[in-house]
């Protein structure tokens, strides 16, 4: 896919939750673009809806109104919503997931973890990756330990290395240091832009720490579920 050419296009998204008779609007009306090859960073502070919007951008969760195309495929809106299953493909076809807890299955060794998305589907050549992802993220010596076993920036190279072994086109990392100390924030957030940059993965990351969201170049401030440009 051409680098540049628009890959996901958000118009007006709300997302609204109710609690009993209580209505939070969670997303006000965001619209954006994001396009292949970017690297994009959300920040804001503690509720401005930037969990509800990364759900939303990566088909984890449906707007209440609004309307998003990705890869020029409508996603939700005019009626036209994707249907269930058409959604589970896009996540496992176009996207790589990471999230701050990692998510690792503490009883499967690092290699059967990376390894596990393989059993619910496999893009050609996926095999290979595992040994591939897990020797250049520098865990190719810790691939018979458990999760356990290794420390958290560990850990989230690990769930990395999953989040790429079906070659997506875009990786969602929500918080992807949240539970990492300054060193190895900076490590993750060097890979993030490396992949990045070398391999043309598109990425959107929220992050509350500032020298991360300074990485990718582009940064989209969420206040009262709205987005603003940096
Ligand atoms: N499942 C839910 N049910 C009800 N309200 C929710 C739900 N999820 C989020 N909210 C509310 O929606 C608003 C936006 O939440 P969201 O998690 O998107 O914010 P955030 O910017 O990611 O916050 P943080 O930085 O603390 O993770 C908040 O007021 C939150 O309490």
């Amino acid at each position: 896919m051409a680098e540049n050419s628009v890959f996901l296009e958000a118009r007006r998204l709300t997302r609204v939750y109710r609690r009993g008779s209580e209505e939070i609007r969670a997303l006000d009306g965001v619209s954006l673009t994001i396009r292949h090859g970017e690297f994009v960073s959300f920040t804001g502070p503690s509720g401005s809806g930037k969990t509800t919007l990364i759900n939303l951008l990566g088909c984890l969760d449906n707007p209440s109104t609004g309307e998003m195309d990705l890869g020029g495929k409508v996603i939700y809106g005019s009626g036209n919503d994707l249907k269930e299953k058409a959604l589970t493909r896009i996540r496992r076809e176009v996207f790589g997931y990471i999230f701050q807890n990692f998510y690792l299955i503490p009883t499967l060794t690092v290699r059967e973890n990376v390894a596990l998305p393989l059993a619910f589907y496999k893009k050609p050549g996926a095999e290979g990756e595992v040994d591939r992802l897990l020797e250049m993220l520098g865990m190719g010596h810790r691939m018979n330990h458990l999760p356990g076993q290794i420390s958290g920036g560990e850990m989230q190279r690990v769930a990395i290395a999953r989040a790429l072994v079906n070659r997506p086109s875009i990786l969602l990392a929500d918080e992807p240091t949240g539970n990492l100390d300054t060193k190895r924030s900076a490590e993750i957030g060097e890979i993030l832009q490396d992949l990045n940059r070398n391999e043309g993965l598109t990425i959107v990351m929220v992050t509350h720490n500032s020298a991360l969201a300074g990485l990718g170049g582009r940064k989209i401030e969420m206040r009262d579920g709205q987005a603003y440009e940096c």
